[in-house]
């Protein structure tokens, strides 16, 4: 680097050269620009400058991909006349950056805490003319009426979702649309997080509407599976499958209130593609949720689909009343078919995903504080009380006001699949559990199995 000393703004005085940096010695620029590449994972590389070695870092092998010749400070004809773009303002450069628009498919409960958490990054973002993202953030929901008027409407007057997540400002940056097709239309990144049963429905109405961007990415949030006569397909395959399009997952230890309270809490995210977990961090990381890279969607997925059934099992022995002991046997067992159920179907699960917040932290939080478990509990306790008829979907009306229980439906899926290849000798308490759902064995069967 060239140093000057400046009096009143005038350069007086050559102190001398930085000489072990990049750019003092021939090749320096590419050679940098290498480093660079190295260092992080960019597909371009792109190089502004007013300089004739600028420019002729694009040309070195390993350069930069593109040159855009910067006429703002010292207008070089030479190096102008050879640039891909030339450009007398700053402002024009940033313009050009790309921003993702961004879209959330669903408007539960977590949907709402996890959108809170983009419109706040997204809003934050657009502070700086570098920002990535647009401030403006869509989010679907599927319609019902709150106090005689559309939940949409509410939630784009009130910036809250009174049914699903109440007291819990979600900014005033967040559009609510009761379209699903408009929300998701130009949209470079899309967040699913409706509950599983309803995501093959959404996914076919979209590919029939031609409305994703061919190069969109997607994340999956939501915590389940489907079962087809081939096998379980999991949510981030069912997208990419019928949506043509690259699908990470966000998985975690993730009461919603408590989020949307911005209590501490962690999750992974788990990429096919490191830029797209890169870019998916970048958007939900806050101060008081902390993210983790994971190279391993297919583990991090099913840990969140199956500690379902385990925070059901817990709901159970709650109900019977069981002390500590007892029911940090279930949880330990139930995190050991969690993983050999994740090992039969993708041998390639890494062991390290069931000590990250997707797994073992996923099982506690959900064992102790989840909705699954809650139910769980009422539900064994009328049981236990004689009540034979009581039911999970009853439970279900009754105490979630339209919040979606996962836990019985994957329990039901995943028994599919165990009767199927077999394996019900197995998993001896996501079996149990399935028996105690349909009345085939009494609810203290789960200290038994
Ligand atoms: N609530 C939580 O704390 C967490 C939930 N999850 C997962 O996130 C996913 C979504 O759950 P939440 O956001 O909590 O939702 P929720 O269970 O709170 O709400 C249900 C949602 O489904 C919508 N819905 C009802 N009928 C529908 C239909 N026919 N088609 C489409 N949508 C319909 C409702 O309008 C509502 O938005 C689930 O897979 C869940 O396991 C994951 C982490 C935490
Ligand atoms: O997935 C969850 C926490 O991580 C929430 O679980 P519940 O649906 O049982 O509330």
């Amino acid at each position: 680097m060239l140093m000057f000393v400046c009096k009143q703004g005038q350069p007086i005085r050559l102190k001398g050269f930085d000489m072990n940096h990049p750019a003092t010695h021939a090749q320096g620029k590419p050679q940098a620009i290498a480093r660079i590449r190295r260092q992080y994972p960019y597909n371009n590389v792109v190089m502004i400058g007013d300089g004739i070695t600028d420019q002729e870092a694009v040309e070195a092998t390993g350069g930069a991909d593109i040159f855009i010749c910067y006429g703002g400070v010292v207008e070089r004809q030479n190096v102008a006349s050879r640039s891909d773009w030339f450009v007398r303002s700053y402002d024009d450069l940033m313009r050009c950056l790309k921003r993702y628009k961004v879209a959330m498919v669903g408007s539960g409960a977590w949907a709402c805490a996890a959108v809170r958490m983009v419109a706040q990054s997204t809003a934050e973002a657009a502070q700086s003319p570098a920002s990535c993202f647009e401030p403006e953030v869509t989010m679907w929901v599927h319609e019902e009426k709150h106090s005689g008027r559309n939940l949409t409407e509410y939630i784009n007057e009130h910036h809250e979702n009174p049914v699903y997540l109440p007291g819990a400002s979600l900014g005033e940056n967040l559009i609510a649309n009761n379209d699903l097709i408009e929300t998701v239309r130009g949209a470079d990144l899309i967040i699913f997080c409706a509950p599983h049963q309803f995501m093959h429905g959404i996914c076919k109405q979209l590919a029939a509407a031609k409305v994703v961007n061919r190069g969109a990415k997607a994340i999956s949030l939501t915590k389940g599976m489907r079962v087809r006569a081939e096998g379980p397909q999991l949510i981030s395959q069912m997208v990419s499958r019928i949506l043509g399009i690259d699908c990470s997952v966000l998985m975690g230890a993730n009461i919603a209130g408590d989020i949307a309270r911005e209590e501490l809490s962690e999750a992974v995210i788990a990429y096919t593609s490191r830029d797209a977990g890169v870019l998916w961090q970048q958007l939900f990381q806050r101060p008081y949720f902390a993210i983790n890279l994971l190279a391993d969607v297919p583990g991090a997925e099913m840990c969140g689909t199956l500690k379902n059934i385990v925070a059901v099992g817990a709901g159970m022995g709650d109900g019977l009343g069981i002390g500590p002991n007892s029911k940090a046997s279930i949880l330990r067992q139930g995190l050991s078919e969690m993983r050999q159920f994740c090992k039969y179907i993708s041998p390639s699960v890494r062991d390290d995903t069931f000590f990250e917040s997707c797994g073992v932290a996923d099982v506690i939080a959900s064992c102790y504080g989840g909705r699954n478990r809650r139910v769980a509990e009422a539900w064994c306790q009328r049981r236990m009380a004689g009540d034979q008829l009581v039911s999970f979907d009853d439970l279900e009306k009754e105490m979630l006001n339209g919040q979606k229980l996962q836990g019985v439906l994957t329990s039901d899926e995943v028994q599919e699949i165990l009767e199927a290849r077999g394996w019900e000798l197995n998993f001896p308490l996501f079996t149990t559990i399935n028996r105690i759902i349909h009345g085939e064995v009494p609810p203290d069967m789960i200290l038994r199995c």
